[in-house]
């Protein structure tokens, strides 16, 4: 079922600070920033040769990372995404299997333009996973 890693997500209070950090300190290609308002974050990819960190930043008062940093006030590894060839196929074969899907179950668009699913960290090693569609 899951494919390649598609990325490495890092919550962080500061997105500029951290896209700088990687930027100038670590020398790697950092992207604009881009609100994805659906997903109550913005976003900043750092592109690397086999794979991509994305750093999320809160954005709203309902941002589903707001918790996450008031547990992790420095920020930290936030979920990890694996693309998958058929989310749906995934997410039915997931839920057949007990899994929890977050959110209504239906994919949402992610910051790739493809749908994309969470499912819960309690189920996979206190680990949030995203599945992108490949
Ligand atoms: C633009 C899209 C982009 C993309 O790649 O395309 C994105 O990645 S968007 C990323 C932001 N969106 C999401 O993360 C959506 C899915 N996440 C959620 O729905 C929530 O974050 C949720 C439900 C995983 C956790 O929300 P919250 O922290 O408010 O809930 P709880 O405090 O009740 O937490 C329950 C339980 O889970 C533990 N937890 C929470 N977050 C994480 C995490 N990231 N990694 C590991 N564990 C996590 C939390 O500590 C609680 O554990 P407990 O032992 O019960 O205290
Ligand atoms: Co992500």
């Amino acid at each position: 079922m899951i494919g390649r890693l598609n990325h490495v997500a890092i919550a962080v209070r500061d997105l500029s600070a951290a896209a700088a950090l990687y930027r100038d300190t670590l020398g790697a290609e950092v992207s604009e920033a881009v609100p994805q308002v659906e997903h109550g974050v913005t976003t900043v990819f750092v592109h690397l040769p086999n794979t991509k960190i994305e750093f999320l930043e809160p954005l709203g008062a309902d941002s589903p990372i707001l918790k996450f940093l008031e547990r992790n006030p420095d920020g930290g590894i936030h979920h990890i995404c694996y693309e998958v060839d058929d989310i749906l196929a995934a997410r039915d074969q997931l839920k057949a299997n007990g899994a929890r899907v977050l959110g209504t179950g239906e994919p949402k668009i992610g910051a790739h333009g493809k749908p994309v699913l969470f499912l819960h960290p309690k189920d996979f090693n206190g680990t949030l996973v995203e599945l992108e569609q490949a």
